[in-house]
């Protein structure tokens, strides 16, 4: 029996239309920040939802050995969640109130009282640094402020799997900044496996144990961000000619130079 998510021959789409095509990987592992990354329309999104027993699929995924395709989705709820490109709003709830909405859509073992999961919101809402926010109502906040919101109620869910679709899109570099290296630090802590859609690939590097470089709904490169981010692989996948670099830390950085030559 394996440990971690494995995936194999993943198959999804709309109506007749084909979008994730086949999709095997190596082994995710707990504890492991993984990152999607690929062209606009290229099916991360799509990938993402089927992982979360979201969308009709074929293929295998394994958790520790267990199959979850095919089965009902409460049973991948326990296990997988999903924070979705929408952000939160219209509702009129303050943030605290939509967190602990969240934990209760979704019971975890140890909170058995209201005062239990308050206490659990509250500490997840201190650790994204949204503290000051408790009482603010959802649909006042800015865009950013909501994108921080909607990772607290996925993070205070403490799943298995999570899966993050371009969590920091709306964010400043500060706070992008802090949000990788929250994930990071919760991976290692609660040895949960994140897969993470991002488009700044050189976040993706400095963050990721693994990357996932999927176009048209497979998988064009995996490994370590060094052996997948490549000028080669940049060329196929995004059409750009490309320079790796390494600052003096030894961060990869990835410099775009032109489109490439058809
Ligand atoms: N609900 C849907 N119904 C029909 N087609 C869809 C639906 N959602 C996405 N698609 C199509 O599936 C393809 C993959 O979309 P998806 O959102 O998975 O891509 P993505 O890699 O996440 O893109 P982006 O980086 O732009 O967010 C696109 O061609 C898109 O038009």
């Amino acid at each position: 029996m394996s440990t971690g998510l494995e995936i194999t021959g993943l198959a999804t789409g709309y109506r007749k239309r084909a979008v994730v095509q086949g999709v095997t990987l190596p082994v995710l592992k707990a504890g492991g920040v993984y990152s999607l990354i690929g062209p606009n329309a290229a099916g991360k999104s799509t990938l993402l939802r089927a992982l979360a027993g979201l969308q009709p699929a074929t293929g295998s995924v394994t958790l520790d050995g267990t199959e979850l395709m095919g089965k009902p989705l409460a049973d991948w709820a326990r296990r997988v969640t999903y924070m979705p490109q929408t952000l939160p709003q219209g509702v009129s709830l303050n943030v605290l109130e939509s967190v602990i909405s969240a934990l209760r859509a979704s019971p975890m073992e140890g909170l058995n009282s209201s005062e239990a999961i308050k206490q659990h919101a509250v500490d997840v809402l201190e650790r994204v640094g949204i503290i000051e926010l408790a009482m603010r109502n959802l649909g006042h906040l800015s865009g950013g402020q909501r994108q921080l919101v909607s990772l607290a109620q996925v993070l205070a869910r403490n799943p298995q799997v999570l899966l993050l679709d371009e969590p920091i899109s709306a964010l400043d570099l500060k706070h992008q900044f802090r949000v990788m290296r929250l994930v990071q630090e919760l991976a290692r802590e609660r040895q949960m496996i994140v897969m993470v859609v991002l488009h700044d690939l050189s976040i993706a590097a400095r963050w990721s144990d693994g990357i996932v470089m999927l176009a048209q709904g497979r998988v064009v490169a995996s490994g370590t961000p060094g052996q997948a981010i490549t000028p080669a692989s940049l060329a196929e996948v995004y059409g750009v000619q490309a320079r790796i670099e390494y600052c003096d830390r030894g961060q990869m950085q990835v410099m775009i130079d032109d489109e490439a030559m058809a």
